[in-house]
């Protein structure tokens, strides 16, 4: 605070006997962390080893990118430090090793990136590439869809993909209509013309023509028949921060049949105070003096979340489509929550979060507490705030 958290400034945490679980300090510029030869106690075998509390704060320190001090006590002359070090390189081999999403991930830790712009920009093959590699997102579209495909009373149904990027939702849709046993038309519908062309190709080698495929913009495409069945992705890390609700529901508006079931059903936002150093450096740093008046999509790590995130307001998908108003008036949300904090804990922003209902109870999450297991598609969001809190007991988000 005093240094004005200069991004140069880096500290060196010396634990002591007590230290067990220090989460606070992971949310700081650690690059030392020091361990006095007091903390350690004798094996039978005579060896340098640490408690069991001192040894889990120790793995959770070996998941940050931070170097070992081991300092001898006044007590401990004379004592060889090599088996210290011989100690710690034995328990950084009982680590775990990490999920592949957890692998996959970890090059973007700490790593703030402007959300994406799919609707202005459009995106190339290598960020589709990324996308499709998160195959527990597709394994869940692919159950909401089959369960809709099975409750639809229909003889013959039309399943429209809008957003379909290069298809991995196509193949999961047509996947969900063979295992249903149901006749299913695939309509793809897509605005960006290089994915086209890819879903050209899969239509022609994968999908043997059986997907309609449509170069447009959802939200102007006046359709011969309408969907029974409306599936998307268009969700940003905070929910409605990207295509959601807006294009989805002009889609809804115009593709969606009345009795139209569209997955998503529903989703919602959620914040939680943050604390973090790093972020707040890197964010002031970024944008030319306006990093800090805009969020970021970040793979969250040296960071301290302060308290359980809260629920800040939903969108539904679920009403009849004609019902909608043709403005975007009935999407301005405002919230409010509090949230009881550490009284010595720093504020340096919110964490944002969503989870969504895609069908009936099949659902997706990226809230810490419910994560969906090994999905990797969506980092959190980071809201910055201009003026670090401190002291504070309380915050409203
Ligand atoms: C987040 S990507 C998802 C792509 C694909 N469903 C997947 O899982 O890889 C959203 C896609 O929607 C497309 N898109 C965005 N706005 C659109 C619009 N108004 N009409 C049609 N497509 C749109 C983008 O070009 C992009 O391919």
């Amino acid at each position: 605070m005093l240094c004005g958290h200069q991004a140069r400034l880096q500290l060196a945490l010396e634990l002591g006997s007590d230290a067990c679980d220090l989460p606070q300090w992971r949310a700081e510029p650690v690059q030392l962390v020091v361990l006095p030869t007091h903390m350690f106690v004798s094996n039978a075998a005579r060896y340098p080893v640490l408690r069991k509390d001192h040894q889990a704060e120790i793995k959770r320190w070996m998941d940050h990118a931070v170097a070992y001090v081991i300092r001898q006590s006044d007590d401990d002359e004379g004592v060889d430090l090599v088996d210290y070090v011989r100690y710690l390189r034995f328990l950084a081999g009982t680590l775990e090793d990490p999920s592949a999403a957890a692998a996959a991930s970890a090059e973007y830790r700490d790593v703030l990136q402007a959300p994406l712009q799919p609707l202005m920009d459009h995106l190339e093959s290598a960020t589709y590439e990324t996308f499709e590699m998160d195959l527990p997102k597709y394994d869940h579209y692919e159950h909401a869809m089959l369960r809709a495909i099975q409750d639809a009373p229909q003889k013959e149904l039309v399943l429209m993909v809008v957003g379909a990027g290069r298809g991995p939702l196509v193949t999961r849709a047509l996947r969900a209509a063979r295992q249903a046993g149901r006749s299913v038309r695939v309509v793809a519908i897509e605005k960006n013309p290089s994915a086209l062309v890819e879903l050209q190709l899969r239509n022609a080698k994968d999908w043997g023509h059986q997907v309609t495929l449509i170069r447009a913009d959802m939200r102007g495409w006046v359709p011969a028949e309408r969907a029974d069945i409306l599936v998307s992705e268009l969700l940003g890390s905070f929910g409605d921060n990207e295509l959601s609700p807006e294009c989805l529901d002009a889609a809804c508006r115009l593709l969606l049949a009345p009795h139209g079931v569209c997955i998503p059903q529903s989703y919602s936002a959620y914040v939680a105070p943050l604390s973090s150093t790093l972020l707040h450096a890197r964010a002031q740093a970024y944008g030319g003096g306006h990093g800090l008046e805009t969020p970021y999509v970040v793979n969250i790590h040296a960071a301290h979340i302060l308290a359980e995130p809260q629920a800040m307001w939903s969108f539904s998908h679920a009403q009849a489509s004609d019902q909608l108003l043709g403005d975007n008036r009935h999407n301005q949300r405002r919230a409010s929550a509090t949230f009881g904090i550490g009284a010595s804990s720093l504020v340096h922003g919110l964490a944002g979060y969503f989870d969504a209902v895609l069908y009936g109870n099949v659902e997706l999450s990226i809230r810490p507490d419910t994560h969906t297991e090994d999905m990797h598609s969506w980092f959190p969001m980071y809201f910055p705030i201009k003026v670090i809190l401190s002291h504070a007991s309380a915050i409203h988000g």
